[in-house]
């Protein structure tokens, strides 16, 4: 096994007034890897970027990036590592080329305004490049932040939430981007709560509440294990019971009988095939339905799954 780009060992941060946002955290990074950090708010995954990236200073526990004890070459590491934060973070009033210049030299890297001029490019920022950060709009805004994050062209990347807040557009444009940084060789470790983002992005994936890592798998097995679907077919006349051919199939019916709802699947495509082979059998039982609702399951339904299941298991 390769070693991995960054290794982190019993990592623990209990801020002043004694709340303990991250409680013997242990995670491997591999090198080149895209690895989601799914959790709901509070439950540490800005405290775990800000450990490594040196804004949280952290209770107990080590970390290892590219084979080196941060705490001992904690500059030299700083130097490969890329953050884009959560919170829009610059002078406002400067012009996007002049701050993700400044970012490159912020971590010791000389002046190289090809290489900026690539990264302005790459993220459709170049013919934006005298704007003042102010005047642009907050997808844009978000993307200066990427820029500046990826000019001193960090081999670690952290990605806090990239995508909360911006439209469907943007959001493709950024898992396009991050793609491509996978391309390059750059390892990824973003934060999100939306499940699709990880299940787009990520080879692996990390579960995180309240400061505890509940699970780390790869993706795929993780949505197989856990993932759900939900359907809701609103019937057009009152039922009593359900029918013998709905038997097999894990239905209720809602109490006003008015509603059939569906719940499972496991992320394979089983949930999917299922909901088809629901709506079937009431068709063929007679039963007519005027509006169904299908969705996938969400970071919630995911997280209370596991939630629920560590409460069996303790
Ligand atoms: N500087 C601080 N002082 C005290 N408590 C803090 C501080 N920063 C964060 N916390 C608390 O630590 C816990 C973890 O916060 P953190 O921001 O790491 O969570 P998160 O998973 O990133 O949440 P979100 O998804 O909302 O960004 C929360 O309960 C938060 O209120």
């Amino acid at each position: 096994m390769p070693q991995p780009i960054l290794d982190i060992r019993g990592l623990t941060k209990v801020y002043p007034g004694g709340l303990k946002a991250l409680d013997s955290v242990d995670l491997e990074i591999r090198k080149g890897e895209i690895f989601a950090l799914l959790g709901p708010n509070g439950a540490g995954k800005t405290t775990l970027i800000g450990a490594v990236c040196g804004m949280v200073r952290i209770s107990s526990g080590t970390i290892n990036a590219f084979g080196e004890d941060l705490a001992r070459h904690w500059r030299s590491a700083r130097q490969r590592i890329g953050l884009v934060p959560q919170e829009l973070g610059f002078d406002m009033f400067d012009t996007v080329e002049r701050q993700v210049g400044y970012s490159r030299g912020l971590f010791g890297r000389a002046p190289d305004a090809s290489r900026v001029e690539e990264v302005l490019r790459s993220l459709s920022l170049w013919e934006k490049r005298g704007e003042e950060i102010r005047k642009l709009s907050g997808g844009m805004k978000r993307r200066v932040l990427i820029a500046k994050a990826l000019a001193h062209d960090p081999e670690l990347l952290f990605l806090d939430e990239p995508t909360a807040g911006v439209d469907v557009e943007l959001r493709r444009d950024m898992w396009r981007q991050i793609g491509a940084l996978r391309e390059q060789g750059v390892t990824v470790i973003l934060t999100t709560h939306y499940i699709e983002e990880a299940e787009e992005m990520a080879d692996r994936v990390g579960v995180i509440d309240k400061g505890r890592l509940l699970l780390v798998d790869e993706k795929d097995e993780m949505m197989k294990r856990l993932g759900r679907t939900e359907a809701h077919f609103t019937l057009a006349a009152q039922l009593s019971e359900l029918p013998p051919a709905l038997r097999d199939y894990p239905v209720t019916l809602a109490e006003d009988g008015r509603t059939v709802c569906y719940r499972g699947g496991d992320g394979t495509g089983k949930g999917k095939a299922e909901v088809a082979a629901v709506a079937t059998a009431l068709v063929q039982s007679g039963i007519v339905f005027t509006a169904l609702d299908q969705r996938e399951s969400s970071l919630e339904d995911i997280f209370v799954g596991l939630v629920e299941q560590q409460g069996l298991a303790a």
